[in-house]
């Protein structure tokens, strides 16, 4: 496994990286796990599908971690922390009118509504201040999970943005239809949830775009030590109900940045 590891949802989005690597030394693939680890202009990297969800998250990024941290032959924990640098490459449909489709968003924040964090302890960095004026703008239900909002990487946050990446807060939802307003033939709990995401503001922050697994990966990667930044690619437009023309031409574009903007990067 590579230091720098490239997240994405779907399993065959892993060869349309890696397809433009120099090389490639290994192979694995379980379930919806497939790893691939190689070279691209020299830099190691490891691409891998998490499938799609927070909970699928938390399985990828406690047994990476388990491989760089800890001696799986005397079950200890390493002495030498390693620290690793999970880089999202997603889709995600924006909420905000003036989010361009195809453009690149890069999630300076993210807002969980799976709850994954609140199973862990020591979540002190969570912006409590935030979640709390969130569930009061929008009457959250106490049927579901407490949201809560963690922040990536400034670093690497910053990298993306110096290179024309939007920037925005993600809501990260535990589901594609019910929990992101989508109607197929149920009623809803809150069919005014996008209309109020759409319309929160704190300290001059708006929620930007909606996904499925950005909070889990900021979240135990905060937890666990490493850096992490999340890249989306907008493929929708919810609030002009607009589609993206060239979704494959858009992700391919993102992947061929990023791995040209890791490169440069310090792991
Ligand atoms: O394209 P990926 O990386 O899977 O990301 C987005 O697409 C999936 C939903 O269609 C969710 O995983 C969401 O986060
Ligand atoms: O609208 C969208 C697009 C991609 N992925 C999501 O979860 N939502």
């Amino acid at each position: 496994m590579a230091t720098t590891i490239i997240t994405v949802g779907d399993p065959d989005r892993v060869s349309d990286v890696t397809n433009y690597f120099d090389s490639i030394e290994c192979t694995v693939h379980k379930r919806e796990f497939k790893t691939q680890t190689g070279t691209y202009k020299g830099k190691r990297l490891t691409v891998i599908s998490t499938g799609i969800g927070t909970d699928n998250i938390d399985i990828v990024l406690n047994e990476l971690d388990a491989l760089a941290n800890i001696d799986l032959n005397s079950r200890t924990i390493r002495e030498n922390h390693t620290e690793l640098t999970f880089v999202r490459i997603g889709t995600s449909g924006a909420i905000q009118e003036g989010i361009p489709l195809d453009s690149f968003l890069v999630s300076e924040k993210a807002i969980g509504f799976d709850g994954l964090l609140h199973y862990y302890g020591n979540t002190d960095f969570l912006d409590q201040d935030f979640s709390e004026a969130f569930k009061e703008h929008t009457n959250w239900s106490i049927h579901k999970s407490s949201p809560y909002v963690v922040s990536g990487n400034d670093t690497l946050v910053s990298t993306f943005v110096s290179e024309g990446f939007l920037k925005g807060v993600t809501a990260t939802n535990v589901g594609f239809y019910g929990p992101q307003g989508r109607k197929l033939r149920l009623s809803l709990q809150d069919g005014e949830l996008n209309n109020k995401l759409h319309s929160f503001e704190y300290k001059g922050q708006n929620i930007t775009n909606l996904e499925m697994e950005t909070s889990g990966i900021y979240g135990l990667a905060k937890l666990l030590g490493h850096r992490a930044v999340s890249l989306n690619a907008i493929l929708a437009n919810r609030a002009t109900g607009d589609f993206s023309k060239n979704p494959k031409q858009t992700i391919d574009s993102l992947i061929v940045k990023t791995l040209d903007l890791l490169v440069d990067e310090k792991n």
